[in-house]
């Protein structure tokens, strides 16, 4: 088998030498797909999984825009369509200064595996820009979102690619990338996910993402017949799905010890409450501050600049800010701090070292494919709302998301318990997404 791998991740690599963060998304796929489709004859010998790290198609383009001080700016943007087997290309759009092809793609891949973990029809897709929103001005903001969307919008289209959020992208980029959709297509269409409620958009999709992330990880505690009522939890990031994995944590009965930025963490002894989540929500969401400004509020916390949180004890870690944050030596750490359950709400920050940890301790452990992907989901459900022109209330979107993240859950049992009971969250997901989508393209042919 090892060798069956080696010869694939070869190929691979031969196409994608310089793209580290897709090989090391293809490689944790490969490890645990390739047994799998050598044993079962429909998949075996049709290339099925070398066509799917091939992205269907590859769009890089030129963004410029004027700035404040009337410089021109000139971007580069990207959308990666990776996978239409299932439906419409789905996947959000990334707007950061380390935006590049590896990194597109390898978020474009996963988001393959984790649509399809959804059961809803989504296909998989991925883009954004190398552009900095860090320190822009609104009005900055605005027309670089334009500029994007001047070039975008020819590639995408509500029964074709569906764009949304992701880091750098929130509520006031998708309104202007909207605003200059609905401009040129002249149309009004659920072209994007994450819209504001009163042009088309859903309740819960802001929380779904930290939410689904929660739930799964609940789900995970049941099986070993605990649950996160008194539990002391790390959570790294403080953007969108930071906060909201907070707060359902807080609901839960959890105790919240920790947020971080790219500049470093905060750690709160007594506990991140409702009342202090609101103030970090107002600081990032609003003031668009730093996560070092919660100490002028609450002097009693501390803050370690320029590192990461996983060096505080806890019971749960929930990984939610960015790639590869957490490595082998933070796993180790938290493992030698009694951590006993890790659910990713980023997209692969933990390393191939660090799940080789967890799984090794045999610890509860769930690969962000599967406990993030209540966002995408909810953004599905957004799709279904706008084609049916209607709304769903809070009560009704946040009962589908418990229930699709339970039933991601299942899948993942079905497909990644081991001989010993342990489940391996990693080969569950990967196997389970995998054969939707591998049965929607051998049914389609060599197309
Ligand atoms: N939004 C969604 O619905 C979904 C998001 N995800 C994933 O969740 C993660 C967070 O996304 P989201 O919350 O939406 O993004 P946001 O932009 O809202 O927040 C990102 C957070 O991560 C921090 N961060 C970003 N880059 C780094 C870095 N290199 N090192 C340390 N911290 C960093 C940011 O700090 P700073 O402000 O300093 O940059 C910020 O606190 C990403 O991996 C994303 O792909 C997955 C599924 C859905
Ligand atoms: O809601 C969406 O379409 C995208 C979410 C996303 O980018 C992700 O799941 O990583």
């Amino acid at each position: 088998m090892k060798s069956i791998i080696n010869e694939f991740l070869g190929l691979v690599k031969q196409r994608n030498g310089n793209e580290p963060e897709f090989l090391q998304a293809v490689e944790e796929v490969a490890e645990t797909v390739l047994p799998y489709i050598v044993k079962h004859d429909i998949y075996y010998g049709k290339n099925i999984l070398l066509r799917m790290v091939e992205p269907e198609r590859v769009i890089t383009f030129r963004v410029c825009w004027v700035d404040d001080s009337g410089e021109i700016q000139v971007n580069r943007g990207y959308r990666i369509q990776m996978n239409s087997a299932i439906g419409p290309y789905k996947g959000g759009l990334r707007f950061h200064p380390t935006v590049n092809m590896s990194i597109l793609k390898f978020l474009a891949f996963e988001q393959v595996f984790k649509n399809s973990l959804t059961t809803l029809p989504m296909g998989g897709g991925k883009g954004g820009s190398d552009f900095d929103p860090k320190g822009k001005s609104d009005n900055e903001i605005m027309r670089f979102c334009h500029a994007f969307m001047g070039e975008l919008f020819r590639h995408i289209g509500h029964n074709t690619d569906v764009p949304a959020g992701d880091i750098g992208v929130g509520a006031r980029e998708i309104g202007f990338l909207f605003g200059m959709y609905k401009k040129i297509s002249n149309g009004f269409t659920g072209v994007l996910t994450g819209k504001g409620m009163s042009w088309g958009g859903s309740l819960i999709r802001p929380e779904a993402t930290g939410y689904g992330t929660v739930y799964f990880a609940d789900s995970m505690l049941e099986t070993r017949n605990d649950s996160f009522e008194g539990k002391k939890v790390v959570v790294s990031g403080s953007g969108n799905v930071a906060q909201y994995a907070a707060e359902k944590v807080i609901q839960l009965g959890g105790k919240v010890l920790t947020l971080s930025d790219s500049s470093g963490y905060i750690y709160d002894k007594e506990g991140i409450d409702s009342e202090k989540l609101k103030f970090v929500m107002e600081l990032k969401n609003e003031k668009r501050g730093r996560i070092h400004e919660y100490l002028n509020e609450y002097p009693n916390s501390k803050y370690v600049k320029g590192k990461t949180p996983w060096e505080i004890p806890c019971d749960i870690a929930l990984p939610c800010a960015t790639q590869n944050e957490l490595n082998e030596d933070d796993a180790k750490t938290l493992l030698n701090n009694g951590c006993i359950c890790v659910s990713e709400g980023a997209n692969m920050p933990s390393t191939k070292g660090a799940i080789d940890a967890f799984h090794k301790a045999r610890i509860l452990f769930a690969p962000g494919k599967a406990s993030n992907a209540g966002g995408v989901a909810t953004s599905g459900l957004e799709m279904t709302q706008n084609s049916l022109r209607f709304n769903w209330t809070r009560e009704e979107v946040d009962l589908k998301l418990k229930e699709i993240m339970a039933n991601i859950h299942d899948s993942c049992i079905e497909y990644g318990k081991e001989e010993d009971g342990y489940i391996d969250y990693v080969k569950g997901a990967n196997i389970a997404g995998f054969v939707k989508v591998a049965d929607a393209m051998l049914a389609q042919g060599v197309v």
